[in-house]
């Protein structure tokens, strides 16, 4: 085997093969010159084993910086600009990045970054790795899809985030990813996803708690709320399975502590709710912190726990699955096709329990925390633009009356509801930043289609859809702003047909969302059902856990960061720290 195919576990004997393969070459060398010279002096050998290492790095650096200008030459390209660091390999940038991730913006350091740099693709080489960010929508498209056969999620995804998410779509390549991508495609066909019976029964029950809470006049975690619809509606429509979150006990305001990224509960439900977010804060941080992080985490593996809580939670339903097919197959019987789940269809492809579960895993977090954080910040949107609620309510109403279930159809035919997700997909995309690793040699035309770039083969690119679509030369001076009605104005709709890749919440090309309709559904359905019922979202920060108010020092900041209300923040996709607290008015 391999020992880049050894399990994501295995981490720290990986990283140590990397120093090992790092250095061998600068020891081999220095070994064989004082072998060679025949010195005996213990200060020539002293200095020449303290030099080698360093003059090692600057050697090759050279030698990489001359190729790749040599290349860039070649193909008529330039390089992507490089930060410069106050330390030997951008330690001092790595560090920075670090620190702010878990205390910052969602974000911001990367658009802070780039500002600095003026430019909208830079390098932050740290460590002498190329890592690439940017929001440069042309650059974008080409690796996620014009050019992306040059690109892969490779290895180094798989290890970070193997003990999550196994082998499963998103962490899979070629063959293997068509494989995975095509089992989940068929979920998604028009006649399933416009089956509103699965959503509505959870609406239903979010609807009644949000009446409970109204009535009392007290404050829920509306966040908490959607990722419990999301839950249940995603496990109930790819599953088959009832999890019965929104029925768990929820988080008390004023009493909540933080979890990992809303607030907390200290039940069954809470714990793996816990085990499923956090898991996916611990790999977001290894994603930034870049190659380095098995150092943060040589004591063990922080995801380990987590992943436990998770497995023996789905495990059961899994084996279930596999002793219904033993079954079957025993009696000679067949499912028909309409009553299939997801989970039939894997358990259909292999016996490996592992497969099945990881595969699930894959396709139930895409779908819970990416509509939740939807869901959220459009709520949280609203409460801070009353004129915006007013208008959409009027509209929810004229089109679909003060109760009742809106249909597919109705749905598709209400623009300012369309208005306002396009909006605030825009503002907080909730899958905020996506990466790749370059196989080989890229050569790319950016934004201002006059210049050439060069992607070194073996960088990660790291495409930041919150920095492109909130950039000014697309959108405008105002494009921090919530304003869904740029999206119903004749020159915007020209402006996206002629340049669609300034706008990818569900990126583009051949790994663009599979499950966008029914997102979109799921959304608007609960937005329309909430808002046939209440009038205004009325925030209340006050209660809010111990840690989770945005920092005073962000009022010194520019843009949305100086006026924000709530703490956006990002793991895997966007989340709102510590929950959305909020009293809701009939
Ligand atoms: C507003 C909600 C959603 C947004 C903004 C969203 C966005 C995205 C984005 C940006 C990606 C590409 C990620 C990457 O490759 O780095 C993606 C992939 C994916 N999404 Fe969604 N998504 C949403 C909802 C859903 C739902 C509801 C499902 C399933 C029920 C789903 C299933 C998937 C799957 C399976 C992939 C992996 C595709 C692949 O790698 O080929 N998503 N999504």
């Amino acid at each position: 085997m391999p020992l880049f195919e050894l399990p994501a576990t295995a981490y720290r004997t990986r990283f140590l093969f990397r120093i090992v393969s790092a250095i061998q070459w600068p020891f081999a060398v220095t070994f064989l010159s004082l072998r060679l010279f025949g010195h005996q002096s213990w200060l020539v050998h002293t200095l020449a084993w303290v030099a080698c290492f360093p003059l090692w790095i600057v050697v090759t650096q050279q030698y990489s910086r001359w190729r790749n200008e040599r290349l860039a030459r070649q193909y008529g390209a330039k390089a992507v600009p490089c930060i410069q660091g106050r330390w030997p390999g951008n330690v001092d940038v790595m560090l920075r990045l670090a620190k702010d991730f878990p205390t910052g913006y969602a974000l911001q350091a990367f658009t802070d970054l780039l500002d600095e740099y003026n430019c909208d693709t830079l390098n932050m080489r740290i460590l002498w790795k190329d890592m690439i960010i940017s929001r440069d929508d042309l650059v974008m498209k080409a690796v996620q899809s014009t050019q992306l056969l040059a690109f892969e999620r490779g290895f180094e995804s798989r290890e970070l985030m193997g003990t999550f998410l196994g082998r499963g779509v998103f962490v899979t390549d070629g063959e293997e990813w068509r494989q995975n991508r095509a089992l989940i495609r068929p979920f998604f066909n028009k006649e399933r996803i416009s089956d509103i019976n699965i959503i509505d029964e959870h609406a239903e029950q979010v609807l009644s708690i949000l009446l409970d809470s109204s009535r009392s006049n007290s404050v829920i975690d509306v966040q908490d709320l959607f990722a419990r619809f999301t839950l249940d509606s995603g496990a109930d429509f790819l599953v088959g399975l009832k999890t019965k979150s929104l029925t768990a006990r929820r988080p008390v305001a004023f009493k909540a502590r933080l979890g990992a990224k809303g607030a907390a509960t200290d039940d069954d439900f809470g714990t793996f709710a816990y085990a499923f977010d956090h898991i996916q804060v611990v790999i977001g941080l290894r994603v930034r912190v870049g190659m380095m992080w098995p150092l943060n985490e040589l004591s063990g593996d922080r995801t380990l726990l987590d992943a436990k809580v998770i497995t023996d939670w789905i495990k059961p339903v899994v084996e279930e699955a596999l002793r219904e097919k033993a079954k079957k197959k025993e009696l000679g019987l067949s499912e028909t096709s309409e009553e299939r789940t997801l989970l039939d269809s894997f358990v259909e492809r292999t016996d490996d329990e592992a497969a099945v579960r990881y595969g699930l895993l894959n396709v139930l977090m895409a779908s819970r925390d990416s509509t939740a954080a939807l869901l959220s910040f459009t709520t949280y949107l609203l409460s801070l633009h009353p004129e915006v609620m007013r208008r959409l309510r009027q509209e929810v109403v004229d089109i679909c009356g003060q109760s009742g279930r809106p249909s597919r159809e109705v749905l598709q035919k209400m623009p300012y509801l369309e208005a306002v997700l396009s909006e605030a997909l825009r503002l907080f995309p909730p899958a905020p930043m996506g990466a790749l690793w370059a196989i080989e040699d890229t050569f790319v035309r950016c934004g201002d289609r006059s210049e050439v770039l060069h992607i070194p083969k073996g960088s990660r690119f790291n495409w930041i859809t919150l920095a492109l679509h909130r950039r000014k030369d697309f959108w405008g001076d105002d494009c921090e702003d919530f304003k869904p009605q740029r999206w119903l104005d004749p020159k915007m709709a020209a402006r996206l047909a002629e340049r669609p890749s300034m706008y990818i919440p569900f990126i583009q090309g051949p790994r663009m969302c599979p499950g966008r309709d029914f997102a979109k559904l799921e959304a608007s359905y609960l937005l329309v059902r909430i808002l046939q019922k209440f009038s205004r979202f009325e925030l209340v920060p006050e209660a809010l856990p111990q840690g989770a108010a945005p920092p005073e020092h962000w009022k010194h900041r520019k843009g949305r960061q100086a006026s924000e209300k709530c703490w956006p923040s990002t793991a895997f996709t966007m989340f709102i720290k510590g929950g959305l607290w909020m009293r809701v008015h009939e």
